[in-house]
């Protein structure tokens, strides 16, 4: 991966209408860095996420990225560094996997060879149905998916909302070694997660009320 990435955050505030989800967020977090973002339902993990990736703006505070420890990315640019895993990404249903991820790295101005996009298949435990519709996936293949099209776009920060939902042990061991090998790699890693096993292998916490 050429670039790298710094995220800062500063006193990042959201409310919807009367209700206040957070205030005083400030991050810190460069290349090879891994933050979890803990709290109860509702506590606003999910929005967080969806504020650094630039989908909801912030009530109050600032996000800003960095690439290459100089230049600022603006937030028109910022799709092309962000990976962002979540609950609503979905598949097109009528496609195979193949052709999902062959659509996705296409929109995304990137020309996988298709070598490549077998590889980050057969890495997330897909490759034997490579050829399969995504209608017939179950939830965790699709969880499983979502990493195999993060491999192929490899952005530098990845944006985890949940990484282990609906996958099984082996599942969950895949993600963590995948975690530790992109981290190994100067990805940057901000991972939202209800689960207490999952953020103690994080650097870095913050926990939301
Ligand atoms: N667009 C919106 N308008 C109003 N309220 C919203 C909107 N989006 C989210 N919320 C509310 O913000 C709160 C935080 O939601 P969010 O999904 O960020 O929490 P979370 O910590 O990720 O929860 P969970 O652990 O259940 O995934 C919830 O009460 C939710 O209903």
């Amino acid at each position: 991966m050429e670039q790298t990435i710094q995220v800062e955050l500063t006193d990042v505030a959201k409310y919807y209408g009367m209700r206040r989800l957070f205030e005083h967020i400030s991050i810190n977090l460069k290349s090879g860095e891994h933050l979890a973002v803990t709290g109860p339902n509702g506590s606003g993990k999910s929005t967080l996420l969806k504020i650094i990736a630039g989908l909801v703006r912030p009530s109050a505070g600032t996000v800003q990225l960095w690439a290459n420890s100089n230049r600022k990315i603006g937030q028109s640019d910022r799709s092309r560094f962000i990976g962002l895993i979540s609950p609503e990404i979905v598949f097109y249903s009528s496609l195979t996997a193949y052709e999902n991820i062959r659509l996705m790295t296409r929109a995304a101005g990137m020309n996988v060879p298709p070598e490549d996009i077998k590889s980050c298949l057969q890495t997330i435990g897909l490759l034997d149905r490579f050829h399969d519709l995504v209608a017939n996936y179950s939830t965790g293949m699709h969880q499983r998916l979502k990493f195999a099209l993060l491999l192929a776009l490899q952005p530098p920060l990845w944006l985890l909302d949940e990484p282990s939902s609906n996958l099984d042990a082996a599942g969950k061991q895949l993600i963590a070694d995948l975690i530790q090998q992109a981290l190994a790699s100067q990805t940057a890693i901000i991972m939202a997660t209800n689960e207490a096993e999952e953020a103690n292998y994080a650097q870095k916490k913050i926990s939301l009320a």
